[in-house]
């Protein structure tokens, strides 16, 4: 299949929520609001703001209403929040949000640890959330966790993760975000999921949403991107964990991946300066420094 490498990429900023979700200490809501207006100022164009979970599986995202109900929401600007079931979907409906993500797995035993059940009941479950958000002209995006390995099930077959991003694109989900939750992958298996995956869920609604861990992120957006994918998560200062996923770092710094971008000459419309400056708020806030590279390099202020 030819396929050009796209000039210009989306970038989903998810450090609100995946950067913030795994911290031990609760955040103040002010300084997770402070984060979202100053990321709000960068250039990004969704930011994706909290999640309307269960308190008592995530405590950090309790106050996801305060956040979304205090934020400076842009116009151009798009706050996603992560909605598990119907209860999710009505808080977020009632905060006024725009664009919502539900969150399956790849792995049973990830599914079964994250959120409480299979595979099949999770598609069962997103079922009228999906119905429900689409009448309310709301936006649904659909996250598929452990596309290349499960921390519970080591490897995952590309099938496998084909089978559930068709799933939830049938159902209505307009974007497909494939994530490496433990970040495992590498830029060969990661070409193999795409792969698989792009035989049932045309490649333009696909993102890629890869942690970390070892040190493989750049190069499994570089080697995606280089298939056609222009939309990749990315979290500011490289914040972040999963929860219910033992020893996952951080998702890939929003910094690195602009910084790769800008030197190919690929557009994301990001303004590094200010990228780095509230990557350096935040790491100020949790009183440690961002785990990027470029925010390193150019040590700015963030206070
Ligand atoms: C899905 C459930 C709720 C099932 O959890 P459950 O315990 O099976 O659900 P339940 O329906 O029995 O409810 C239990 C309690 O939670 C309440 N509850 C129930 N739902 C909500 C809600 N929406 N908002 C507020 N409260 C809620 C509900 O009312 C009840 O309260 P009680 O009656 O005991 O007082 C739970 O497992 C959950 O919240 N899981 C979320 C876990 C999570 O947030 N994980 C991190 C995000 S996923 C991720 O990071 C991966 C990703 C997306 O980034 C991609 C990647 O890297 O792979």
């Amino acid at each position: 299949m030819a396929q050009t490498s796209p000039k210009h990429v989306k970038i989903v900023e998810v450090g609100p929520r995946d950067g913030l979700q795994n911290e031990k200490e609760l955040v103040p809501t002010k300084a997770k609001i402070e984060l979202i207006n100053r990321l709000s100022s960068t250039g990004l164009t969704t930011i994706e703001a909290s999640a309307f979970v269960s308190p008592k599986w995530v405590p950090q995202m309790a106050d996801a209403s305060d956040v979304l109900a205090q934020i400076e929401r842009k116009p151009h600007i798009s706050y996603p929040v992560l909605t598990p079931n119907m209860k999710g979907l009505e808080r977020a409906i009632a905060s006024g949000v725009k664009e919502i993500a539900v969150f399956g797995a790849a792995s049973e035993s990830f599914s079964q640890k994250n959120i409480n059940c299979s595979i099949k009941e999770s598609l069962e479950r997103f079922t009228p959330v999906i119905e429900t958000a689409k009448k309310a002209d709301i936006k649904v995006r659909g996250y598929v966790s452990c596309v290349l390995g499960c921390p519970y099930e080591g490897n995952i077959a590309p099938e496998k993760v084909a089978e559930v991003s068709q799933d939830l694109f049938d159902m209505g989900c307009t974007e497909i975000s494939l994530g490496d939750t433990i970040g495992v992958g590498t830029p060969l298996s990661t070409r193999r999921m795409i792969e698989a995956v792009t035989k049932r869920v045309p490649l333009e609604h696909i993102a890629g949403h890869y942690h970390d861990t070892y040190g493989q992120a750049l190069a499994n957006i570089y080697a995606s991107w280089d298939m056609g994918v222009s939309v990749f998560d990315t979290s500011v200062a490289g914040l972040g964990g999963c929860p219910y996923a033992k020893g996952a770092s951080g998702n890939v710094a929003t910094e690195d991946v602009v910084y790769m971008f800008d030197g190919m000459g690929v557009e994301t419309g990001v303004d590094l300066k200010k990228l780095v400056e509230a990557a350096w708020y935040i790491a100020g806030v949790l009183a440690k420094k961002p785990n990027s590279k470029l925010s390193r390099v150019m040590e700015i202020s963030g206070s």
